[in-house]
């Protein structure tokens, strides 16, 4: 569990951050989301130190980070920024291993972890192990900065706009391998970000900052349905809070029995999926499969009574 407890970091007179308490429980995934100049990266980099908070302390399992000197600290806790900052005259296995061997891990042990985070994040291990970073592209290096930052088994994982720098598509698979990645290690981690949709997309909670301060902390689907404050509404955006709202529910969740026409979908699609499948296709309904198995359909009434406000 990591602990944020009224930190506060003063540049001159100004609150860069201002007093901001949240508690985010282990295994879970924590979008901090704000306009530039709110306070994101400060607060990030407070939790591992690299900016001494004026007041105010983290802790991390119980355990406040101040205890703990910020070298040994930045060992526990893996930091993946922007651009994956790789060096460029080592390996990929070798900038994966590279808290590892800090920490002295056996030379077995370590190779069997680079290989297996290689094959979390679908690059092949005889293929991409001795390659630089120079020889891989974009998107790949994103992913061995982010599998670098994974590599000791770190306690928390902060990451500061890590998928900033990728087109469109690849940041949408970077995210989806992000979440797949987070679930199977059970990691915990902390990520900031100025995208809303990303925030949603990923986050088990958002922390919204404005101004320094935390306006709300609440699950992706109280931020959409609930907004603290007119600045949170504004991050939303009015218009697009039924297709947010939908985008949040399995249809799993609402499919019922009986049969429909056309292609199916499977039951972890979401209803904004089911949709855009009813309006393409001009249907009332679509049909929904069960590990390929006929598992009844979603109509357009259940989608629409989801896309409303119950508020
Ligand atoms: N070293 C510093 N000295 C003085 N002011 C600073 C310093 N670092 C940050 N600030 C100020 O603190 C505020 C918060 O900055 P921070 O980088 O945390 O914001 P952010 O939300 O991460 O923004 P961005 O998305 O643009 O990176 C800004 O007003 C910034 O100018």
């Amino acid at each position: 569990m990591i602990e944020i407890d009224r930190i506060t970091k003063m540049y001159g007179d100004t609150a860069a951050v201002d007093a901001v308490s949240l508690t985010a429980e282990s295994g879970t995934i924590t979008c901090i989301v704000g306009t530039s100049g709110s306070g994101k990266t400060t607060l990030l980099r407070m939790i591992n130190r690299l900016e001494e908070p004026t007041s105010g302390e983290v802790r991390i399992n119980g355990d406040s980070t101040l205890a703990t000197k910020p070298h040994l600290l930045r060992r526990r806790i893996g930091y993946a920024i922007q651009g994956h900052g790789l060096f460029p005259h080592h390996t990929v296995g070798r900038n994966i291993g590279a808290v590892p061997e800090l920490l002295g891990w056996p030379k077995d042990r370590i190779r069997a972890r680079v290989d297996e985070l290689l094959e979390l994040f679908s690059m092949e291990p005889d293929q991409f192990r001795d390659r630089y970073p120079g020889e891989l592209s974009g998107g790949q290096q994103q992913r061995v900065g982010v599998a670098r930052a994974l590599a000791s088994r770190p306690d928390l994982l902060l990451m500061d706009e890590p998928f900033g720098a990728l087109d469109p598509i690849i940041r949408a698979r970077a995210q989806d391998d992000l979440r797949r990645i987070q679930k199977a290690l059970g990691s915990t981690i902390m990520l900031v970000t100025h995208d809303m949709d990303e925030a949603i997309r990923l986050g088990d909670m958002v922390a919204v900052m404005d101004g320094g301060k935390l306006v709300q902390y609440a699950p992706p689907a109280e931020i959409i349905a609930r907004p603290a404050t007119s600045f949170v509404a504004d991050m939303v955006g009015e218009v697009e809070r039924p297709m947010r709202l939908l985008s949040l529910v399995p249809v799993a969740e609402v499919v019922e029995d009986g049969a429909a026409d056309g292609e199916a979908l499977p039951a972890d699609a979401s209803l904004r999926d089911a949709l855009s499948a009813c309006l393409w296709t001009g249907r009332t309904a679509v049909p929904v499969t069960r590990d390929g198995a006929a598992a009844g359909r979603v109509t357009l009434d259940a989608i629409r009574a989801r896309a409303e406000l119950h508020a």
